[in-house]
């Protein structure tokens, strides 16, 4: 299975590097003092040159009067700090089950390490970005969630830590927004008794976009798209056919809350909601900027 073939302005001709930039102009002027929710992956930020390619797109959309606000994720970065403590991540429909010590690996490897490594990256790319959790300005309030078995609905599991988001305040984001910087927001909640959640960040994602009623949610994973069972690029979904796809088993782990937060977020008003593949140099950029289309795009209808 191959990406979806992006163009590198580098080895095109001048005249079409031309063409590609000129074709930005209406999609500049469209988007202008829109808010753009972009879900960074754990699995999309691997690569430290793409990491700098990120941050630059982020601030380019910033540039040209944007508002991007970004979520990160970071679940392989999480497997990887609990290895170093001999425990081993494990995952249930696509929820990490949290335990004490987990949650506050969790705490560390999202707020303390990969929300400043962003939050730096996007500084150095010369955008002015501020690092927030769902704690700061009372951003996103939770509760403790209830996970039905999805083949079986009388069989509950307890995921420990788990969020599930109760209500989002965005003045924060808002604010910030205002005042020209970027938000960089790791998933976590708090809830009724000042407790902390371990959220998964697709969720938040869509439902920040919600709730910020944005023009754009990008999720930036590490596969092309949605793919079906034989591995083909699914370029358009519906909530039908998403149901379809939940139900036959081609729809898996970390894709489950994936679609969950994208087709909430397109349910909710989102206008354009993609799964884009964040391992191909500035897929976002020309999501975003071309005539060209990438990834899966979810409809509510
Ligand atoms: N039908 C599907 N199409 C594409 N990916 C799928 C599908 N079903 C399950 N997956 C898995 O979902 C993963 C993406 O989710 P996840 O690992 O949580 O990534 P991220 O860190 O970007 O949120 C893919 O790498 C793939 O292993
Ligand atoms: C509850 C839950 O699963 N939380 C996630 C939060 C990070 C995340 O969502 O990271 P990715 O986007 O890279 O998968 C976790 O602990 O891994």
């Amino acid at each position: 299975m191959t990406a979806p073939t992006v163009p590198d302005l580098q080895h095109i001709a001048p005249r079409e590097q031309a063409e590609i930039l000129a074709q930005a102009l209406p999609y500049i002027r469209k988007f202008h003092g829109k808010t753009i929710v972009i879900k960074y992956g754990g699995n999309a930020m691997t690569d430290p040159a793409l990491q700098q390619d990120f941050a630059e797109d982020v601030v380019l959309l910033k540039l040209v009067g944007m508002n991007p606000v970004v979520v990160h994720g970071g679940g392989p970065q999480i497997d990887e700090a609990l290895s170093r403590l001999g425990k081993k991540g494990t995952f249930i429909q696509g929820m990490r089950v949290t335990d004490e010590e987990t949650m506050e690996v969790v705490e560390w490897v999202l707020a303390g390490q990969v929300q400043q490594d962003i939050v730096g990256l996007i500084n150095q790319a010369g955008g002015k970005a501020v690092g927030l959790t769902g704690r700061d300005g009372g951003l996103i309030r939770a509760r403790k969630l209830k996970m039905v078995d999805k083949n079986d609905p009388s069989v509950e599991h307890d995921v420990g830590q788990v969020g599930e988001i109760e209500s989002i305040d965005p003045s924060v984001v808002k604010a910030l927004q205002d005042d020209q910087f970027i938000p960089v927001i790791s998933p976590l909640g708090f809830g009724a008794n000042n407790e902390n959640y371990n959220i998964n960040a697709d969720v938040v994602a869509g439902k920040l976009a919600e709730v910020l009623k944005a023009e754009k949610l990008m999720l930036l994973t590490n596969t092309p798209g949605v793919l079906d069972k034989s591995g083909k690029l699914l370029t358009n979904l519906s909530a039908r056919e998403i149901d379809e796809l939940f139900a036959d088993g081609t729809i898996s782990g970390g894709m489950l809350p994936k679609i969950a937060g994208a087709l909430d977020a397109a349910k909710g008003g989102v206008n354009a909601v993609h799964i884009i593949d964040g391992r191909v140099p500035h897929a976002m950029l020309l999501e975003i900027l071309s005539d060209q289309a990438y990834g899966t795009m979810i409809r509510s209808h």
